[in-house]
């Protein structure tokens, strides 16, 4: 079964007003539950406890964010402004919810002409989202059979990168499909992804659903995977890439490079152009959220496994450097990092470039 059964995210109008629904992620995989946001305050709640999350997702969820609160009557600019520092780390969240607030601006600022102009928007970026997210399949899968020509790929991937946090088959894990669906996955190795194990509850899950031949690992297992020669490429998305080509990530994509690095094996990232931030000039100046200790010395919300008073260090991403990123799949083709020019090309090409699909590394 390819798709989920219930959208991670849709718009609906019923007779009490607008509202968007959300496939909480929270409870998954033990059951597939909507969770309905009437204002803004619910949506930000819900990007902070993770029932809305990943980064295409939260520029998505953001977007329609801005789009309920003009439709609502509420002020959108401080519903913007709010919805945009809910998490620090995905560029993403501010790039969606900014796209909706500057279409209701231009539409005029007020009235419901304006909330039209957020909503369309708002399924603007939905649609652009999947049709990017089909466009990365297609090049990641390319630039797997240049890299390994060989096939039957033993792919490790961490966090969750799939349709639970896009409008179609998400970033990395769009390209492990299509590899699935090429007949050339031979084993996705899925990283838990500690401490809100993403990988074990989310990606599992996905995997599952798609009847991929997988297996769930504990972060720290990766090493000893690497060292047996289990592992043929690693595939994450991102949540901002600075100028540079340094790629946050979620927390243990780092040492996952090191060991690709260390190991020769390819470290591939796949994310839309939304995710690159010129603006951010290296990695050092990418903002790290740093999330409540409680999520590492609980086993589960009011389960402690540590003493009681433990102190804990809890960011929610690290960052990858450059050199130890081998290419970056995104929906206007596959660029190597290290090349700072290839990201600012990519970034600036036009619209009309993105029909295409090639997998070749572009030239600054
Ligand atoms: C979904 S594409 C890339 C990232 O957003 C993803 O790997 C990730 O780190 C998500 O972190 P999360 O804290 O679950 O929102």
């Amino acid at each position: 079964m390819a798709d989920l059964r219930l959208p991670a995210l849709r718009w609906a109008e019923p007779p009490e007003g607008p509202v968007l629904v959300l496939l909480d992620q929270t409870r998954l995989p033990a059951e597939e539950a909507e969770l309905v946001c009437t204002d803004v305050p619910g949506l930000v709640a819900a990007i902070q406890s993770l029932a809305v999350r990943g980064a295409p997702l939260l520029g998505i969820a953001g977007a329609y964010g801005v789009a309920l609160a003009a439709v609502r009557g509420y002020d959108v600019t401080e519903a913007a402004r709010q919805l945009a520092e809910a998490r620090p780390t995905a560029v993403n969240l501010a790039y969606g919810v900014g796209r909706a607030r500057d279409a209701y601006r231009s539409a005029g600022g007020d009235g419901a002409a304006a909330a039209r102009a957020a909503l369309a928007e708002a399924r603007a970026l939905h649609r652009e989202d999947a049709q990017g997210s089909e466009r990365m399949a297609g090049a990641g899968l390319g630039l797997l059979s240049e890299l390994l020509p060989g096939g039957g790929y033993r792919l490790l991937t961490h966090c969750n990168t799939g349709a639970l946090i896009s409008g179609a088959h998400g970033t990395a894990f769009a390209v492990v499909r299509a590899a699935h669906l090429a007949g050339e996955l031979r084993r996705l190795w899925v990283d838990e992804t500690r401490p809100l194990l993403q990988g074990a509850r989310l990606t599992a899950y996905e995997a599952a659903r798609e009847g991929m031949p997988y297996a769930v690992l504990p972060d720290a297992a990766a090493g000893s995977l690497f060292a047996a020669g289990e592992v043929d490429a690693v595939l994450i998305g991102a949540d901002r890439i600075a100028a540079d080509g340094s790629v946050a990530n979620k927390i243990g994509s780092y040492p996952l490079a090191v060991l690709a690095k260390h190991h020769g094996v390819p470290f591939i990232v796949v994310a839309p152009v939304s995710t690159v931030d010129l603006a951010t000039r290296d990695g050092a100046a990418i903002q790290i959220e740093h999330r409540p200790g409680q999520e590492v010395t609980e086993v589960r919300p009011g389960v402690p496994v540590a003493p009681v008073g433990a102190q804990a260090y809890n960011p929610a991403f690290d960052v990858t450097p450059p050199e130890l990123v081998t290419a970056i799949v995104t929906e206007r083709g596959v660029v190597a990092p290290v090349d700072h020019g290839n990201l600012t090309n990519v970034c600036s090409e036009t619209r009309s470039s993105e029909s295409g699909t090639g997998s070749g590394m572009m030239k600054a």
